[in-house]
């Protein structure tokens, strides 16, 4: 058994801080349900240490030009990259993700985000406009002190994603990833200070949801940004807005993805498979309801378990698995629970359906079919290896089914037809998606949800307006005509 016991609980100001006071929280592998690290939640002195250092981080980074941090920023990736190998098995610890995907998936993206926003660092200007004689600038400037919080299903991407185009804008942060993966996001605070980030400007803390509620309320804070599930966003904006404070919203999605009878079905496949199994299911944008015109569907169901037997389902540190574990007991039950509702609702299993026989939090990569849009499997989200497969008649019908849904994460469809992909994707009411392929997230592209998945949009230049503020400045070359 691996000890993944990182140097401490929490990173601030520039070091490694342990405070044994604050409650456990264990760290599970999931692979085999042992404890693999011990770490503290934050005190209430660990919270204000953690802002007071972020506070007076935020004036002396904010204070360097954007050439200055970019070059930081871009060290930092070249760091994780150098690293790479080392940091995702540390992710595959934290999470029981096979090291087969942590190894592309996971340090790389964070280390795409870090060099992305490294380089536009140097580029965030205002504008001029001119009035005739008089003329109005403008001036992007940072917002302060910006908090982020993690979900479990990718601890070091979501550290970075929210880090990059924070720090990227001047400001600092104070990231408390989720209780479940505690591990990645201090091994980012490192890497950035050993980049030469200033003390106080990236800060990690470990706690439960108090943790980061008093992170969210606290006046230091001008910023939130979550990754999470909606019931947490509906908490984490509320107390957000009764101070005023800008937030980014990642959450959840119960995503369509129709496949018309046109379509290539062995890519279509694929993309479902992508789009249901990857992270074992983990993943926010999967795209979870799977819309298969009728003529088609029985191909479509064959090819599928076929395709099944791909499945290799192991050790997640052995490279051969591409199949992990759930990443906690308490994710497995909730999984398992919806299996069977399926079931007593009268989908028809095609697939999987239950534990496998091996130590950890193992489920079979499952398949339902005949799904009615009145199921629960059809309506909540599950977060596990369960796709939902539907079939379909028309266009217009297919459309109403796959926005009749509170969420609005990603959409995808699979079609030869040029002129049908487009229609569909502007008749989607979902802020992320794809024509023939499903869950790419390159940080050039910004990635966010509508509708109850969310509120702002993470990576790409979009990033920028969601971590900094425009002041206007009038300039008058004449003298005041005053009215009186
Ligand atoms: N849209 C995206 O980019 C994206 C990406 C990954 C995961 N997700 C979503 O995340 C969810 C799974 O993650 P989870 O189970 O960790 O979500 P969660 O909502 O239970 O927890 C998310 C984080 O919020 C914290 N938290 C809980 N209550 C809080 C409160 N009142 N105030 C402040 N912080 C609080 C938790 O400690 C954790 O760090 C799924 O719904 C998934 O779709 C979304
Ligand atoms: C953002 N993404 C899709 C890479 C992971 C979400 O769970």
């Amino acid at each position: 058994m691996q000890n993944a016991q990182p140097n401490a609980s929490h990173f601030i100001n520039g070091a490694y801080v342990e405070d044994t006071s604050g409650a456990p929280i264990e760290c599970i592998y999931p692979a085999t349900g042992k404890v693999i690290a011990t770490l503290h939640e934050a005190t209430p002195a660990i919270i204000d240490q953690a802002l007071s250092a972020a506070h007076a981080g935020q004036k002396i980074w904010a204070a360097m030009t954007g050439t200055e941090r970019g070059r930081i920023l871009r060290r930092a990736a070249d760091i994780i990259r150098d690293r790479n190998r080392e940091l995702s098995i540390l992710e595959t610890l934290d999470t029981g993700k096979p090291l087969q995907e942590t190894l592309v998936a996971d340090a790389t993206s964070g280390a795409d985000a870090l060099e992305y926003f490294g380089g536009l660092a140097a580029t965030l200007t205002g504008e001029h406009i001119q009035l005739g004689q008089d003329w109005v600038y403008t001036i992007r400037e940072p917002l302060g002190v910006c908090v982020g919080i993690g979900a479990w299903n990718y601890p070091t991407q979501i550290a970075c994603w929210k880090g990059a185009p924070a720090l990227a804008c001047g400001n600092s942060m104070v990231f408390k990833p989720s209780e479940t993966t505690p591990l990645c996001a201090l091994k980012v605070a490192e890497i950035l200070h050993e980049a030469g980030l200033p003390a106080g400007v990236y800060n990690v803390i470990q706690g439960r949801g108090a943790v980061g509620a008093s992170l969210v309320t606290d006046p230091r804070a001008a910023k939130v940004s979550l990754t999470g599930s909606v019931p947490t966003g509906r908490k984490v904006y509320a107390a957000a807005a009764e101070r005023m404070k800008h937030v980014t919203m990642e959450l959840g999605g119960k995503s369509p993805l129709i496949v018309f009878e046109d379509a290539d079905i062995d890519n279509a496949v694929s993309g479902a498979i992508l789009g249901n199994f990857y992270s074992s299911g983990q993943v926010c944008s999967n795209g979870t309801r799977v819309f298969v015109q009728k003529d088609i569907k029985a191909a479509f169901l064959k090819r599928l378990k076929e395709r099944l037997q791909g499945a290799v389902m192991g050790d997640p540190l052995d490279e051969a698995t591409n199949f992990g574990p759930m990443v906690s007991v308490d994710q497995m039950d909730i999984v398992l629970g919806y299996i069977n509702k399926g079931t007593d609702e009268g989908a028809t299993l095609v697939a999987g359906g239950k534990m496998a026989d091996r130590d950890g939090f193992f489920i079979e990569p499952t398949v339902f079919a005949d799904v009615t849009d009145d199921m629960t499997i059809a309506r909540e989200e599950i977060f596990g290896p369960v796709m939902a497969v539907f079939d379909f008649d028309t266009e217009e019908e297919v459309m109403a089914r796959a926005n009749d849904t509170e969420f609005g994460l990603a959409a995808g469809v699979f079609t030869n037809d040029l002129t049908r992909a487009h229609r569909v994707v502007a008749g989607f009411e979902a802020g992320t998606c794809y024509i023939n392929t499903y869950n790419l997230a390159p940080v050039e592209a910004p990635f966010g949800g509508s509708k109850a998945s969310g509120v702002g949009r993470e990576n790409s230049k979009e990033a920028i307006n969601h971590y900094t503020e425009v002041k206007t400045v009038y300039v008058a070359m004449t003298p005041v005509e005053a009215q009186f």
